[in-house]
């Protein structure tokens, strides 16, 4: 198969990378919009800006320049940018007629919109052939072919077979879910509730705690999945359960570092700078929010996220908030 993946961040590099080493003996060109680090990457095959220490596959080629060029033969395109660059590329894609199913990494909200990926998509590229991949996935890992589980989501049963050909293989399973809307919410909200888990952390308030945002994020974010449509169970797989669980705890999340860094007392731009990646959950903590309060869902961590990120509360008066709630029932 050949596949083009767009952007060549670290987890636009990592599925390159797979995708290049599959026994398929798949034909894989990375894509990155700066050519002087695309030259680099050719002449040391490695990207060490994003994922240092993982060597490149002989066999995976690298483009800069005109994307069209990188993907007008391919038989699958995998757009590897954040949230920001998602509605500009579906529409360079579409505009140029683009007949590969294409496929999403990103997770999150679009700040302007509130929308989900796929809404933004049924928006700016309706004809497009469309889906994602999602899951608990730090992107070094994958580079490193250690054993991780993925969703291929979409409402197209091709799209999703072809996901399952191009990447299901010796260190990568992947799973289908025709739960588009499920699949997005929770790789959305894990990043908020990230955020929340890095701060209590780093605040030192405990296990007990760390467990109770996580179960409680994940009742938040099931609330949200449901009330946009998604199924229920689809927060208890991979991209619900399973990546609110790595996201939340591991030590690779950069939403994580994000709420880590807050409770040291840097401010959020210096958290933000610090990284040298994107953290999703920053860009669109509010716009989940937002969406929640349109349809009259609950989500007091998320609304705690956005105080802390506002300026608005200091961590020790989020703690406060969330603790100082009304009882209620669990279900
Ligand atoms: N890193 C990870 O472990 C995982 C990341 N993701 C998601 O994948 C998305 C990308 O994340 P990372 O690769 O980690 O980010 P990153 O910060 O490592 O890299 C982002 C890349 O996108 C490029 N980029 C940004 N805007 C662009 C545009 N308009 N056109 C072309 N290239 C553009 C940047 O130059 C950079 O190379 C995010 O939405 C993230 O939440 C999902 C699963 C795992
Ligand atoms: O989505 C991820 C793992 O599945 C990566 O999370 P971070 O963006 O917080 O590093």
């Amino acid at each position: 198969m050949r596949i083009c993946v767009l952007g060549a961040g670290a987890w636009g590099t990592a599925l390159a990378i797979s995708a290049a080493a599959h026994p398929a003996g798949h034909r894989v060109v990375l894509w990155g919009r700066d050519a002087a680090q695309v030259e680099d990457m050719a002449r040391s095959r490695a990207n060490p800006r994003y994922l240092a220490g993982v060597a490149f596959p002989p066999s995976l080629l690298l483009l800069s320049g005109d994307a069209r060029v990188a993907w007008r033969d391919a038989d699958l395109v995998v757009l590897g940018t954040p949230m920001s660059a998602l509605r500009a590329q579906l529409a360079a894609l579409a505009a140029a007629a683009c007949a590969a199913p294409v496929a999403w990494l990103c997770k999150g909200v679009e700040p302007a919109s509130g929308f989900f990926p796929h809404e933004v998509q049924a928006e700016a590229a309706p004809q497009l052939r469309a889906g994602l991949l999602s899951g608990p996935s730090f992107a070094l890992e994958v580079a490193q072919a250690q054993p991780t589980a993925l969703v291929a989501a979409s409402a197209d049963a091709e799209v999703r077979e072809r996901l399952v050909a191009a990447f299901h293989g010796p260190a990568l399973r992947v799973y289908g879910n025709d739960d588009v809307t499920g699949v997005e919410v929770g790789g959305a909200v894990k990043n908020v509730l990230a955020i929340a888990t890095g701060l209590a952390d780093g605040l030192a308030l405990g296990l007990n705690a760390r467990a109770a945002l996580i179960t409680r994020g994940l009742a938040e974010m099931t609330r949200l999945g449901i009330a946009l449509g998604g199924r229920a169970e689809t927060f208890m797989g991979l991209s619900g359960l399973g990546d609110l669980v790595l996201t939340a705890t591991g030590h690779l999340s950069r939403n994580r570092r994000v709420g880590l860094l807050l409770a040291e007392g840097r401010t959020l731009d210096e958290a933000v700078r610090s990284l040298g990646h994107v953290a999703e959950g920053v860009n669109c903590a509010r716009a989940v929010v937002q969406r929640a309060r349109q349809l009259g869902v609950e989500m007091p961590i998320a609304e705690a996220v956005v105080g802390l990120l506002d300026g608005c509360l200091q961590p020790a008066q989020a703690v406060a908030a969330l603790m100082g709630r009304e009882p209620t029932q669990e279900v």
